[in-house]
């Protein structure tokens, strides 16, 4: 039973709202659900999707033994009580754009559902997928007026995930033995810590050379553009709501997991408003605490190059709306 410390219990079992059900969102759906986390709420602006979604999920339960309600719907007063939203809804990009392409179509979008989704769960935990990500979060965190410890992105889980399979693929060892972080923003100046990155304790450094190891830094840095340009028609869905759902399972069972985790910063390495991802730990109270690694002189200087392109994106979507 899960509930914010300072919320009346408003269900019985915990709820997820998922606002979106594209690709991201209804796939989120299905591991929540099979993973018997939470009840879900699949909304969407599309008659009839989410309905479908939902019943086809539902359908599956006795073949997948488990017991979660699934609702599909159009309106927002369904997802009322819930304990975590999750904001998919907007556009994927298409070959040859960056993330960033997005940011006039899906910041309307993204502000949109977390005002409504907030009026109907105002003690929820947000979590944002739409790209471009660190912009969408900070957005969302100014919709919604929630403190910085209940709204976070999700794109750290994932771009680690990334780097940890290509080091997995590239030592031909066993993924779940290789552990590595990706901070900073998600875009092409991401921040992948080859410095942290391990296989069961033994530094890459000691496993790889450095030439490899700057390739598999590469090829994480376009971890997503290398899907997009593959599949044609949107982009990665599968490995992001694997992320996203680890992400509401920590909150949810309390796990305290240390994850890299899109948060708005109030001076923590030196940076200042803005929404940067950072390895926090996550629990009921949605981002429990921040930590600072002590990073290199060029790991601080790339951290902050991220941080200052999404300032800026932040300053072209001010500029957009006074124009
Ligand atoms: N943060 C990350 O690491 C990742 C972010 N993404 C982003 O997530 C977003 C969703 O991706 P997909 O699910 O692949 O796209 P999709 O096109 O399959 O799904 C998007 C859904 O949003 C819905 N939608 C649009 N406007 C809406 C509104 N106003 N209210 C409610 N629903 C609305 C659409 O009807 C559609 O069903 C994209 O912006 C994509 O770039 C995708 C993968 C990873
Ligand atoms: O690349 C995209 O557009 C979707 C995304 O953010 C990812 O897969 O990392």
């Amino acid at each position: 039973m899960f509930s914010s410390p300072d919320s009346p219990i408003l269900h019985c079992l915990p709820r997820v709202a998922i606002i979106g059900a594209g690709r991201v969102g209804s796939t989120l759906a299905q591991r929540i659900a099979e993973k018997n986390l939470a009840d879900v709420v699949l909304l969407d602006i599309v008659e009839g999707i989410p309905q479908g979604l939902a019943l086809d999920l539902l359908e599956a339960r006795g073949i997948e033994l488990h017991n979660r309600q699934i609702i599909g719907t159009n309106n927002y007063a369904d997802t009322s009580g819930s304990q975590i939203v999750v904001i998919t809804a907007g556009f994927p990009r298409k070959p040859g754009m960056s993330r960033d392409d997005l940011l006039r179509t899906n910041a309307k979008i993204v502000i949109e559902a977390a005002k409504q989704a907030i009026a109907y769960s105002p003690y929820a935990i947000f979590i944002v997928v739409t790209n471009p990500l660190d912009v969408m979060t900070y957005l969302a965190w100014e919709a919604t007026g929630l403190p910085r410890n209940r709204i976070m992105g999700m794109a750290g889980v994932l771009d680690s995930a990334r780097f940890e399979t290509f080091i997995a693929l590239e030592l031909g060892v066993l993924p779940a033995d290789v552990k590595a972080m990706v901070l900073g923003s998600h875009g092409d100046l991401m921040v992948p810590l080859s410095r942290y990155a391990t296989v069961n304790g033994i530094p890459i450094t000691q496993l790889l050379d450095a030439v490899t190891i700057e390739r598999l830094v590469e090829r994480t840095r376009n971890g997503g553009a290398e899907i997009v340009e593959l599949m044609q028609t949107g982009g990665a869905f599968f490995a992001p709501a694997s992320a996203t759902s680890l992400m509401v399972e920590s909150i949810l069972l309390n796990q305290s997991r240390l994850l890299p985790v899109s948060i708005y910063l109030q001076g923590e390495y030196d940076l200042k408003d803005v929404v940067i991802g950072v390895p926090c730990r996550l629990g009921l109270n949605g981002i429990e605490s921040v930590i600072e690694l002590n990073l290199s002189d060029s790991e601080r200087e790339a951290l902050h190059i991220s941080a200052k392109s999404v300032q800026k994106n932040i300053e072209r979507w001010r500029s957009l709306q006074n124009s």
